[in-house]
């Protein structure tokens, strides 16, 4: 079990059946006790310190938590969500229309809409379309061919605004000595949004919404609407996310994975295929497109007992490379030493 006192190792415990037992028994909560569910982090809990301990707690425990009680209000984020589903997924496709100019496999494209960015890398196909945005307005192309590019525009600042915010607490509250953040500038805020689309699956038994992954970057902060579907594996088990209308589920990835030398793992989580729907989910995702520098393991995390695991690489090479494998491979085992 993760001690939040202890600053470093959080993922070496051995699994003791009597402390588990007497945990179980200390919440009274009988067998249902046992079922296991997602974190849920409440920012308005007065008690920073607190807030940051449970974040660690999550973190290392799960690797992905929900976070509510955030200041963005909730017809915003319905707002949000109506946005991608009505004025963009929902709308028709096809040679001449918005999408048809969209649909490209093209990385570079600020704005670019496609079905399942690894089709010619991946053995599996997913139920999923989605629409990315780069929103840093300084890239050209951003933003330009959308319809309400305010509204989009209004996306991008909520997100920058309040998930930026969470990204840099839940870094604080993963981080194993906070005080080494300031020095090892992680991201710089989320910079791309995927808009992804589920449509109603007329044979979800045969089909997957999105394959098994661990994501690529330091954190995701995702945004998914009151239909279901996105799990997380925790204990070789696959346990429901379960919707909160507006809380952000906050995921853990491979790169933190890596400059922690394993202190957290990314999680593997997956999207299962629903006769319900459209969903709509949107993925707050830093690409580190203009990031310059090595990340390896933190140096003050390493010692004569813990060597590196991992090469030092540039985001941009890392991200490249699990682009090239396709989702459902865990790319950081390729960066082993
Ligand atoms: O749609 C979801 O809930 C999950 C999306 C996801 O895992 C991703 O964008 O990496
Ligand atoms: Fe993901």
């Amino acid at each position: 079990m993760f001690n939040p006192s202890q600053d470093t190792n959080v993922s070496s415990s051995v699994y003791d059946g009597r402390a588990a037992l007497q945990e179980l028994d200390a919440t009274k909560s009988g067998v249902r006790g046992l079922v296991q569910s997602v974190p849920v982090i409440d920012l308005r809990e007065v008690d920073h310190a607190a807030v940051v301990a449970n974040v660690r707690r999550a973190a290392a425990d799960w690797g992905l938590f929900q976070v509510t009680g955030h200041s963005v209000p909730q017809e915003l984020v319905a707002a949000a969500q109506s946005m991608v589903r009505t004025l963009f997924h929902d709308a028709d496709g096809g040679e001449g229309t918005l999408k048809g100019r969209l649909y490209s496999r093209d990385p570079n494209k600020a704005v670019r809409y496609n079905t399942n960015f690894d089709s010619f890398e991946s053995p599996v196909t997913n139920w999923q379309d989605t629409l990315y945005i780069i929103t840093d307005p300084e890239v050209p192309g951003a933003l330009g061919e959308l319809p309400k590019n305010g509204r989009v525009l209004w996306l991008r600042k909520t997100f920058e605004a309040h998930a930026g915010y969470l990204v840099r607490i839940a870094i604080r509250g993963t981080w194993p000595q906070g005080k080494l953040l300031g020095r090892h500038r992680l991201q710089s805020g989320p910079d791309m949004l995927a808009c992804h689309y589920y449509p109603p699956c007329p044979e979800p038994e045969h089909a997957i919404g999105m394959v098994r992954h661990s994501d690529w970057g330091f954190l995701t902060v995702l945004l998914q609407d009151q239909i279901g579907g996105l799990q997380v594996l925790h204990n070789d088990t696959w346990v429901d996310v379960v919707p909160i209308p507006g809380a952000f589920v906050v995921i853990l990835g491979d790169m933190l994975q890596m400059v922690s030398n394993d202190n957290f793992t990314s999680c593997e989580h997956r999207v299962v295929a629903k006769r319900t729907g459209p969903r709509v989910s949107i993925a707050s995702i830093p690409t580190q497109a203009g990031s310059t520098r090595n990340y390896g393991p933190v140096k003050e995390l390493l010692s004569h007992t813990r060597p590196p695991l991992y090469k030092e690489t540039l985001a941009s090479v890392y991200r490249k490379h699990c682009a090239s494998i396709g989702l459902g491979n865990k790319g950081v085992h390729d960066f082993q030493i």
